[in-house]
């Protein structure tokens, strides 16, 4: 990528601040009591370590829909290779990426011009998914019932690159397993209870490189956005350049990389399914003049026939489901259509499933708050 395209500068209001505000109280979960014991444990000890770190999902949930995550049980090797290859792959000349590019029949593979909230990403990516094959709606049509399989476009160069992301995937898919087993238990729900959605799930990875950018304080790696699945597991590097808008004041925090660390975010997916009690939180990527950064996201989602709703158990008469339900597969594709092209629409978002009352209050607050939501 040359000089700044017009295409990737923010709206003033988006721009990066120059001042960088780190996190503090981003809480750090030391995730050993579950991944050296199951959830079936038997001594008192251990079933008390087990409270308590569901105490502290619950706590890092509902107040911040972010945290970080140590002894994860990922060994550091399988992460390091993925890295490794990713850059190797990146560096290759142009032509040599776009071989494996994706378009509008397969949104898998390479990318460099995707666009967040209509404004292009200082980014360039590689999509695929963790299920061979994954099924998804052929359309985003709503009446069109056909489905599809996205084949993985796995590039011939560097020939590691497949093998290295095989192995990550079924390391982080144990931890994703841990992951919503704990979420279930700290909604008060058997630890088991979202095990189903993920059947034929359609959970895709993305290596993401971000190249130095010329100007870092008008464009972004990825602009402000909220992750539209169940919850994502985020490998970064050690440059640092993620932001979480923080739910108590609506400021940009800086999350500084811990070394091994994954960072996990509540996607929009789980606030729905919990009615609100979680919240999926806007974050964005910043440039970096001088350091090109790599990260990997591991985007968790259900299977495309989910009818994403309010979870019986979590709603009654005195707390009512806040939200229609929705179609996973078509809600994705949907999105994906608007990130293909540079669409000058608003894209899709939970927010339109709100039911009327809860819908009003909302436009309220993105009023108030000065946000599209
Ligand atoms: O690169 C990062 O730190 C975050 C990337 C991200 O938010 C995304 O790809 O959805
Ligand atoms: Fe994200």
């Amino acid at each position: 990528m040359g000089a700044v395209d017009p295409t990737f500068i923010q709206e003033l209001e988006h721009r990066p601040k120059p001042a960088v505000i780190e996190a503090h109280g981003i809480p750090q979960i030391d995730l050993s009591p579950f991944t050296t014991t199951s959830p079936a444990t038997t001594t008192t000890a251990a079933a008390a370590a087990l409270r308590d770190l569901v105490d502290q999902i619950r706590g890092a949930c509902a107040n911040w829909g972010f945290f970080q995550v140590i002894n994860h049980g990922v060994p550091i090797e399988s992460r390091e290779k993925v890295q490794a290859a990713a850059k190797r792959f990146f560096d290759l000349p142009a032509e040599e990426k776009r071989k494996v590019r994706r378009d509008e029949a397969n949104p898998l593979g390479y990318y460099d011009t995707e666009h967040t909230k209509n404004v292009r990403d200082w980014k360039e990516v590689f999509d695929f998914t963790v299920e061979v094959p994954t099924v998804m709606p052929a359309s985003y049509e709503s009446d069109d019932d056909e489905v599809t399989e996205y084949p993985n476009q796995w590039p011939s160069y560097p020939p590691e690159l497949r093998e290295a992301c095989e192995e990550y995937v079924k390391d982080v898919q144990k931890l994703s397993n841990k992951l919503l087993e704990l979420i279930s238990l700290s909604l008060n729900l058997p630890a088991n209870r979202l095990q189903p959605f993920f059947k034929d799930q359609t959970t895709f990875v993305r290596l993401n490189h971000y190249p130095p950018c010329l100007a870092p304080d008008l464009a972004l790696g990825v602009g402000r956005h909220k992750d539209a699945g169940a919850l994502t597991i985020l490998a970064q590097d050690d440059v640092g350049g993620l932001e979480v808008k923080r739910k108590t004041d609506g400021e940009w925090i800086f999350v500084k990389p811990t070394p091994n660390a994954f960072i996990i975010n509540v996607g929009d997916i789980i606030q729905v399914w919990s009615n609100d009690t979680y919240e999926s939180v806007e974050h964005r990527v910043r440039v970096n003049s001088r350091k090109e950064r790599f990260s990997i996201p591991f985007f968790v989602n259900p299977a495309h026939y989910t009818v994403v709703e309010p979870l019986v158990e979590l709603t009654n008469e005195q707390n009512p489901a806040r939200y229609k339900g929705y179609n996973w597969g078509k809600f994705f594709t949907t999105r994906k259509r608007s990130n293909f092209k540079k669409l000058d629409v608003e894209n899709i978002q939970i927010y339109h499933f709100k039911k009327p009352d809860e819908r009003k209050l909302d436009d309220v607050v993105a009023r108030v708050e000065n946000v599209v939501i």
